[in-house]
């Protein structure tokens, strides 16, 4: 698992270190972790750092001085540091006298030719966007950029990138990852995750690592047959939009070796690429399934309505994505009050149509509360996935890429998530590693084969469904050894 931190919550850590934060040991560590990566790039990107020149760009705290004690550091290794103090005489005065006193010059405006960027602008207590001035001179910049903790521009907690962010090819942070590492990771560039002699406990939002997805993958065992492990039914598709019967079953099928029921009127055009599929009209005359999917493609009509109806008066997990979700918004007492888990799984347009108000800055707060009003699970679909379970909990999925957004694509999700919710997971760590292995087939199928990670070219969703099952290959080879299971996660079973 892997955890992100409010600025709140960082704080507090920072606080209970007590004498650690009051002699700046704590700021010295953090500048020392700026100094090793500042040095280490300077190294990759022009070959040493002896003689090299790094700009620093300071805000009005303590931002600024783990910038300017870093490039005191590293003028002791012979960088040519230069400073831009746009914090004025707010700027941190002992580490403005550390970095004049390590031979660190005072400019106006960087010399030409610099090698790299410190942005020690603003860290936790940015708000808002930046200054006007302070906003053309990030414009201006073209070397590249390490942050100190934060990219400046960007919201710690809502990880709202503001016009213009500061676009880091590194980032340091301290301690632990704060938000909008995970909400912004692209304007982040890659991180490093300091260890400063803080401890924070009890993230705000949680990653699934790949070892995590892998472990509650169901795969069948000795005594499993096609019923044991969960019959996904999946009402998806119609006469005008066929494909999405077809990705979602197809989705389905790649995901587990649990059986898929399909009820709709793109029957045949399912069966003739997965003939493994049962296909009937109706939910009704479907049989027995330990989950249901309804609403991709599935149409907004009278019979829509009736179907959902229909599902949703079940005592089975449900997932509604699309269609399903325009007709919810109309009907949103239908899943009030079931007695088995329901799952949202909205793009944005979708959740502004159920919640009647278009999506703001703070989209963990969002997602967090359409959870609890409706008492359901609510998968936000983005570059980072959130899951919100009706308790509070919300859980993150950093994709990693944008290659998954296609057409087609969220059919497919439904269609994984729907068979992990029939196989028994529950709903938020069903959506979440349906998140998670739907991002890893995207970059795979981008990039033509599993094994590469960079790269690649425009997909599909039919691509995106062929990649399921070789990225499952690889992410369950470490599957091994029940020990191997990360620690608590066992619980995470039903
Ligand atoms: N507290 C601690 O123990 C540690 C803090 N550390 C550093 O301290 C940082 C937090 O420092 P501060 O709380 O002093 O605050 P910041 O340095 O993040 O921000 C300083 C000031 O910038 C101004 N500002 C806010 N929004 C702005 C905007 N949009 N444009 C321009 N100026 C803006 C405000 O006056 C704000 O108080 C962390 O991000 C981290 O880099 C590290 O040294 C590790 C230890
Ligand atoms: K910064």
């Amino acid at each position: 698992m892997i955890g992100y931190f409010s600025a709140e919550q960082i704080r507090s850590a920072e606080e209970a270190t007590g004498d650690l934060l009051e002699r700046g040991v704590l700021m010295g560590r953090a500048a020392h972790a700026v100094a090793e990566v500042v040095a280490a790039e300077l190294r990759s990107r022009s070959g040493g750092c002896y003689g090299r020149s790094v700009g620093v760009l300071t805000g009005a705290g303590d931002n600024g001085g783990d910038a300017l004690y870093a490039a005191a550091l590293l003028r002791r290794r012979g960088v040519r540091v230069e400073a831009v103090l746009l914090g004025g005489d707010r700027t941190h005065a002992a580490g403005l006298e550390s970095f004049r006193r390590s031979g660190g010059r005072v400019v106006e405006s960087f010399s030409a030719g610099i090698d790299l960027v410190i942005d020690g602008i603003v860290g936790l207590s940015g708000k808002g966007s930046l200054r006007p001035a302070v906003a053309a001179l990030v414009e201006s910049l073209t070397a590249p950029i390490v942050s100190v903790d934060l990219p400046s521009g960007v919201d710690a907690d809502t990880g709202q990138v503001n016009v213009p962010a500061v676009r880091a090819a590194v980032t340091v942070t301290f301690g632990a990852l704060r938000i909008a590492h995970v909400l912004a990771a692209p304007q982040c560039g890659r991180m490093v995750l300091a260890d400063i002699g803080i401890d924070a406990h009890e993230p705000t939002l949680r990653q699934l690592t790949d070892a995590e997805v892998a472990h509650l993958w169901p795969v069948p065992g000795p005594s499993d047959d096609k019923y044991s492990q969960g019959v996904v039914g999946i009402v998806a598709g119609s006469a005008r939009y066929p494909g999405a019967g077809v990705l979602c079953s197809g989705a389905a099928v790649a995901a587990t070796s649990g059986m898929v029921r399909y009820a709709g009127t793109a029957g045949p055009q399912v069966l003739s690429q997965y003939p493994e599929v049962i296909a009937t009209e109706e939910p009704e005359d479907a049989g027995k399934v330990q989950a249901w999917v309804i609403g991709p493609g599935a149409g907004t009509e009278d019979t829509g309505v009736r179907r959902l109806r229909y599902v949703l008066d079940t005592d089975v997990p449900v997932l509604i994505d699309a269609d399903g979700l325009t007709l919810l918004a109309r009907h949103r007492e239908l899943v009030v009050g079931r007695s088995a888990p329901t799952l949202l799984t909205p793009h944005a347009g979708e959740f502004a149509r159920i919640t009647g108000t278009e999506l703001g800055a703070d989209r963990v707060e969002a997602v967090r509360g359409l959870a609890a009003e409706l008492g359901v699970t609510v998968l936000l679909k983005g570059r980072a996935t959130l899951i919100a379970s009706p308790d509070g909990d919300v859980l993150v999925n950093d994709a990693g890429s944008s290659w998954a957004a296609t057409a087609g694509a969220g059919d497919v999700l439904s269609g994984v998530a729907g068979s992990l919710l029939a196989s028994g997971i529950p709903a938020p760590l069903a959506a979440a590693a349906a998140a998670r292995v739907h991002a890893l087939a995207a970059i795979a199928a981008s990039a033509g084969s599993v094994s590469k990670t960079a790269g690649g070219a425009p997909i599909g969703a039919s691509a995106l469904v062929r990649a399921v099952s070789p990225t499952l290959r690889v992410l369950l080879s470490g599957k091994t050894r029940d020990d191997a299971a990360p620690a608590g996660w066992e619980d995470g079973r039903r």
